[in-house]
């Protein structure tokens, strides 16, 4: 397991951003999914310690996450404050050096940010100022990066770029992305759906790989997703089939959006 979050709880002005919220994340790729104000931004500040907890508790690979090293965590936030007149490939290094593994041209390249080493901050446009936010967070490949809103303001090869990196990089850098919108990524291992504060859904493992697929609904309320023999067995038994719908992720999203 990636990341377990328990029982975590943050009030803001009376507004209780993250009510008790429990969940869990696997290791590789996972979502971590809400409408607007749902509560993401919150706990990604809670995770980079900007903010703390009222009551709970998080643990990241079985440690607690305030345990972990700044060479072990990456983070590229939403909105960002940057020096305008640092240069992408000095910027880069000096991460790495910090976090004690200078990769940074492997990551330049990863990213295909060659075209913009040279260039300062405030030059670059908008898809590649997120992508260079993206990578700055995988300098040094930390254990796992926090990514909030990835894929805003970036066109689709951009995106493509990114996911194509997180895929390979999957079993060294665990992957968490904050977004209010779901982007399907080749394979994702686990994801957590919040709303109000509140965890609406939490799927991992066989449930996750079972959201593809068809799901069946009988007269009593009964429903069986992906199991013929089950179905065949409950006609047997005297059930009467209602429907039989295709199932996906994207559905079961939108059902709790
Ligand atoms: N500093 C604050 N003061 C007052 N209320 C806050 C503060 N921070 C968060 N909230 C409230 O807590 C709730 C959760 O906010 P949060 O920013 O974590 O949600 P979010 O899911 O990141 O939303 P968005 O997608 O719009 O960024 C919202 O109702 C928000 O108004």
């Amino acid at each position: 397991m990636l990341l377990e979050c328990s029982n975590l709880s943050k009030s803001c002005d009376n507004v209780k951003a993250l009510d008790g919220v429990s969940f869990a994340l696997d290791k590789g790729i996972s979502f971590i999914l809400g409408p607007n104000g749902s509560g993401k931004t919150t706990f990604i500040k809670i995770m980079s310690n900007l903010i703390k907890p009222d009551s709970g508790d998080v643990r990241i690979l079985g440690r607690p996450y305030l345990d972990l090293k700044p060479g072990e965590i990456g983070f590229a936030f939403e909105k960002t404050v940057f020096p305008r007149f640092v240069k992408v490939g000095d910027y880069l290094h000096a991460v790495g050096e910090i976090r004690g593994n200078d990769n940074s041209d492997e990551i330049i390249s990863l990213f295909q940010l060659e075209k913009v080493r040279e260039k300062r901050f405030s030059e670059l446009s908008q898809g590649y100022k997120r992508r260079f936010l993206v990578a700055s967070a995988f300098v040094g490949f930390p254990k796992v990066v926090f990514l909030d809103e990835p894929f805003s303001n970036v066109d689709i090869t951009a995106r493509k770029i990114m996911m194509e990196v997180f895929m390979e990089l999957r079993h060294r850098v665990n992957v968490v992305i904050v977004s209010h919108v779901f982007t399907n990524v080749e394979r994702i291992d686990s994801l957590v759906l919040l709303r109000s504060g509140r965890v609406i859904g939490n799927l991992r493992g066989d449930d996750l790989r079972g959201m593809n697929g068809f799901r069946a609904s009988f007269d009593d309320g009964t429903v069986v997703i992906n199991d013929v023999e089950k179905i065949n067995e409950l006609i047997l038994g005297g059930k009467r089939l209602v429907s039989i719908e295709p199932v996906s992720l994207e559905s079961w999203l939108m059902e709790r959006f």
